[in-house]
């Protein structure tokens, strides 16, 4: 059957005319002896020339039936059983035709093999996408990984960076590092948006390690471009941990090398920093990014927002590498944003895993009226009273009200502690170190940690604030529910908040979450930015 099958699209587009070959038909009816006996007695005597004619009516037959069969173009039988008549007549009437022929013949198995193993390549990685709610868009997109083993045996990469995977526990490669990594590792520039907490961080990490030279003295190989100080030291970590065992210059931009350090001597493969301090380095202290072979734009929305559009604009400038690849990773990319980062990039291949700026479903996700300020703060007393499961993060819109909602809960029986940018980088630290540690139960914070921070196991994240958008929204909550694990999102809303609601349940209700029908009725809001003044959360000028 298989034979049958491969035959008939071999020899598919191949007609052969009985009629004109009927004398040809008859004469091999009679065995193979008479075939041979009349060719040669028929040689000597009659005209050669129309042995020569035949010679090249067989030649451009074969070429012919060549080009047709490499296109493929039919595949019944019939036309498969007169070639099979024919090729036997060709082989012994026009024999030194013959080794012409048979290399025909392998070529076109060759492209016919080759055809059918792409096909079956493609198939493959269409049931692997569909598997894993993969979306793609772009030319010759490479296939998704159908596991971390197969970088070694397709991609040739490093037995020891392979081994680190599974030191740190990790088996199977998540979605966007299936087909982010493949995508990279075939030097194509990527825009890449997946869920929070869905393992970015190793897709764009890898293909850099893989693909740069450890310890080469020549200048900074990789730039890694993250919003917050945080993201960025949280970034170089894991990037040490996945390079353990060879010797890679890893270095995170603080504020002091920022400003002093002497960059024509210092070594570095890979570089990570806030858009702000690198920029500083090159304008002032003369920092050579013109060797930069990758450049990854981590948390991109945030990092086209503006007041960085510039900035980013002459880091890429100042990234003059022409082979350089350059790629996008958020969780949420707005189509104004999409269109702006593609100035940047050549021939990028766009990966999108599930629904485009939407919540992972592992996130039980509540909205809560909580009337007004007074409101919001008894709620949060009375969620706590009933049940408080930390570690647990509280989300508030400004580094005023983050101060005064950590002096209302210093009064509780919480181990609370509060981040916002008026605290030192030691201070900020600290108190992302803490909540890692256990040692603080409740994290009051700013938008300063809302993107990108990995804390183990946070179980709730408690938008005490209405956040200011839904891709704001999609971040913050993102603190929970990450590599697999649940966590639950608390949203309080008060009057003021009500007409921007509608943008909110809709990220709800695509992952979905329960809304009550008057907020569904609630008209769309085409503004996409919310903020708004609000009354002090302190009750405790009210007692003095
Ligand atoms: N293949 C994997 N298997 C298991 N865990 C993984 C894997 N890859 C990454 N992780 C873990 O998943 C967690 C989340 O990863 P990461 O911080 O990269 O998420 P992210 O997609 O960048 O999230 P965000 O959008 O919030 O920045 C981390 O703790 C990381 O160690």
């Amino acid at each position: 059957m298989e034979k049958v099958k491969l035959s008939a699209a071999l020899f598919a587009g191949t007609h052969f005319d009985r009629k004109r070959f009927s004398a040809d038909i008859a004469r091999f009816r009679q065995g193979p002896s008479a075939a041979t006996h009349d060719a040669a007695s028929a040689a000597p005597s009659s005209a050669p020339s129309s042995e020569k004619k035949r010679k090249r009516k067989s030649k451009a037959k074969a070429k012919k039936n060549k080009k047709r069969r490499a296109e493929g173009d039919a595949s019944a039988s019939d036309v498969v059983e007169g070639f099979s008549v024919f090729k036997g007549l060709a082989a012994k009437k026009v024999g030194e035709d013959s080794e012409e022929v048979e290399t025909a013949k392998n070529e076109d198995l060759e492209v016919v093999r080759r055809r059918k193993r792409a096909e079956r390549e493609i198939e493959r990685a269409a049931i692997l996408r569909k598997r894993f709610d993969i979306h793609i868009s772009g030319q010759n997109v490479p296939a998704p990984l159908e596991n971390f083993e197969e970088l070694v045996s397709s991609y040739r990469c490093d037995s020891y960076l392979v081994g680190n995977l599974s030191k740190l526990g990790f088996q199977e490669p998540t979605p966007i590092q299936r087909q982010a990594i493949p995508t990279l590792l075939s030097g194509r520039e990527c825009f890449a948006c997946a869920p929070t907490g869905s393992g970015k961080t190793l897709a764009f990490l890898f293909p850099i390690l893989m693909k740069i030279k450890p310890g080469s003295k020549d200048g900074v190989k990789a730039v890694i471009l993250c919003p917050t100080r945080e993201l960025a030291a949280q970034t170089t970590r894991e990037c040490k941990k996945l390079a353990k065992g060879r010797k890679f210059y890893i270095k995170l931009m603080t504020k002091d090398l920022s400003t002093s350090a002497n960059f024509k001597d210092m070594h570095c493969d890979i570089l990570v920093s806030t858009p702000l301090r690198l920029d500083h380095a090159v304008q002032k202290r003369d920092l050579d990014l013109s060797r930069v072979e990758y450049l990854v734009l981590d948390e991109s929305d945030k990092l086209f927002e503006l007041g960085f559009v510039e900035v980013i604009d002459s880091i890429v400038k100042a990234c003059s590498n022409p082979s350089i690849i350059r790629s996008l990773f958020s969780a949420t990319l707005p189509d104004s944003i999409e269109a702006l980062a593609r100035t940047i990039m050549h021939d990028a291949v766009r990966v999108i895993v599930g629904r485009k700026n939407s919540a992972p479903s592992l996130i039980k996700q509540k909205l809560i009226f909580a009337g007004t300020e007074k409101g919001k703060l008894i709620a949060l007393r009375q969620s706590f009273a009933e049940s408080l499961n930390p570690p647990v993060l509280i989300f508030v819109q400004s580094k005023e009200r983050a101060k005064e909602l950590y002096k209302e809960l210093a009064f509780d029986d919480l181990r609370a502690d509060v981040i916002h940018a008026d605290l030192d980088e030691q201070q900020r630290q600290d108190a992302v170190d803490n909540l890692r540690a256990g040692k603080t139960w409740v994290l009051i914070a700013t938008e300063v940690i809302a993107r990108g921070m990995d804390f183990k196991g946070v179980n709730c994240v408690i938008n005490y604030d209405f956040p200011e958008s839904a891709s704001a929204y999609i971040h913050r909550i993102g603190r929970s529910g990450r590599a697999g694990r649940s966590g639950e999102a608390i949203t309080f809303f008060t009057e003021e908040d009500k007409p921007f609601l509608r943008n909110i349940a809709n990220v709800l209700i695509s992952s979905g979450c329960e809304v009550p029908s008057w907020i569904k009725a609630l008209p769309k809001l085409k503004r996409k930015k919310h903020r708004v003044d609000r009354d002090p959360i302190s009750t405790l000028q009210d007692e003095d």
